[in-house]
């Protein structure tokens, strides 16, 4: 999805109850990892399950741009052929990261350590986002970067010759900038050091340990303080990416709004860094059973059984759960939309420079399909209407924004009368299957 395609409006009416097993993609996060940490090894890394999202897609082809060798062998079977830390070659053209945050904040990453020169662009959303949180740690390094005002996209980074290892305190509680200092550290000797106050989701220093790095996590009074020895070689890896909580989301969050739904989703992630909707939902009264729980791929999984929950209450979610759930605030005030009283999002500003402006377009959409809202900088306040209640009607603005699209079509799976999105392409970017998916259970989703 690069942005400058056609608008692709959908439409999503009342839906039947919900029935069967909604087998969602491989995780985004660990996708791209999976790409990034296999071109810095030395040897063939194999990976199954890889998300065939358009951003994961732009990141394969930003590590051949780089000098891996990325290969598809069938549905979500990848192999890389790395170069080892160190090994980037310069590319011969811009870098289009598309749509994704993580995608060119952890390769900017991963080449600011090593004597090279790249640019970097994406599509008209990715280019308002700001870089300046990667680029300022990444400084530190000796890296040079060089963007529009405000430090946004096209960005050209230079890569330092001789870069010194860093010890940074992260002011804003975010992986893709814990992981962008850690990947630069693999290239700068002796140890780098990130430390987090609030716990972030912990793939990179996962993966990291997986394949074969030096990597400590202590846990003190000033939050985690993680530390990585420079220079290791990294040794390939067999990846199989686990399924994504937060497109697994989309099919729960529409069971439990959508009447008489009972369905199963298997392999859901029950990482403490990623699970954070699921603990809110079942303190609002979700009907979820945690089944079979074992371990996949390295992460903690559970099969879920959900069902049709006209119970729900509206609650205070605690703040410090944010960075857990941070991408499942937009389904997450759809759900609330449907639960009686009023569900308070607070410490949620982040979400206003995601791939939109979250709180603004979930409030505005909502807004349109007649629920009450109240917003201010880093708070979103969704006044429940009950089981059924959203009244719908409306059409929302998605901003090139995938997890805006398709929270609005779930919405009008339950609403009373249908709900539009403008553009449901971005869709593409995380969950290329959810349209397909979710009518396969029942929904009634459509181009418009
Ligand atoms: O590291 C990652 O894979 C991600 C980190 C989060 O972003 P922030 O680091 O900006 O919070 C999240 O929103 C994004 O979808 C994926
Ligand atoms: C914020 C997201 O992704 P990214 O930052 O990688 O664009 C997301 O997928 O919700």
């Amino acid at each position: 999805m690069s942005g400058h395609g056609e608008a692709q409006p959908m439409i999503s009416g009342r839906s039947a109850p919900l029935s069967g097993v909604a087998e969602v993609p491989g995780d985004k996060s660990i996708s791209h990892r999976a790409l990034i940490f296999g071109a810095m090894a030395v040897g063939e890394t194999r990976i199954t399950g890889l998300l065939e999202g358009q951003d994961v897609l732009d990141t394969a082809k930003a590590m051949q741009a780089f000098g891996a060798t990325v290969t598809r062998h069938g549905l979500g079977a990848w192999s890389v052929q790395g170069v080892g830390v160190g090994g980037f070659r310069e590319p011969a053209d811009v870098i289009d990261c598309g749509n994704s945050g993580t995608g060119v904040r952890l390769i900017m990453g991963t080449m600011a350590t090593t004597p090279i020169t790249a640019t970097f662009t994406g599509d008209a959303s990715l280019r308002k986002r700001p870089m300046g949180r990667v680029t300022d740690p990444l400084a530190l390094f000796g890296t040079r970067a060089y963007g529009r005002q405000g430090g946004r996209l096209p960005m050209t980074v230079v890569g330092a010759a001789d870069p010194m290892p860093v010890r940074y305190a992260l002011p804003v509680a975010s992986a893709q900038v814990k992981s962008a200092v850690l990947l630069a550290g693999l290239n700068a000797p002796g140890q780098t050091v990130v430390i987090e106050k609030e716990p972030t989701r912990d793939h990179s220093e996962r993966m990291l340990i997986g394949f074969g790095a030096e990597l400590t996590v202590e846990k003190g009074a000033e939050g985690h303080v993680i530390t990585l020895t420079g220079r290791p070689e990294l040794r390939p890896q067999t990846v199989a990416v686990p399924r994504d909580p937060s497109s697994a989301a989309f099919p729960v969050c529409a069971a439990l709004i959508v009447e008489g739904s009972d369905i199963r989703v298997p392999g859901v992630s029950q990482n403490l860094t990623r699970n954070g909707l699921y603990l809110t939902l079942v303190e609002m009264g979700a009907r979820i059973d945690f089944e079979n729980p074992r371990e996949e791929g390295g992460e903690s999984v559970a099969d879920l059984r959900v069902r049709f929950s006209p119970g729900l209450k509206g609650i205070e979610v605690p703040p410090d759960r944010a960075p857990s759930m941070i991408d499942e605030y937009p389904i997450l005030s759809v759900v609330a939309a449907f639960a009686e009283g009023r569900t308070v999002m607070r410490g949620v500003k982040e979400l206003r420079v995601k791939e939109s402006d979250r709180i603004d377009a979930m409030a505005r959409g909502l807004e349109a399909c007649g629920a009450r809202i109240e917003e201010d900088e880093d708070t979103l306040i969704v006044h429940g209407m009950g089981p059924g209640g959203l009244p719908g009607g409306g059409t929302a603005q998605t901003h090139l924004d995938h997890r805006i699209a398709m929270s609005f079509l779930v919405a009008g799976m339950a609403a009373k009368a249908e709900i539009a999105v403008d553009d449901g392409s971005p869709i593409v970017t995380s969950f290329p299957i959810f349209e397909g998916l979710m009518n396969g259970l029942g929904a009634a989703i459509r181009r418009g």
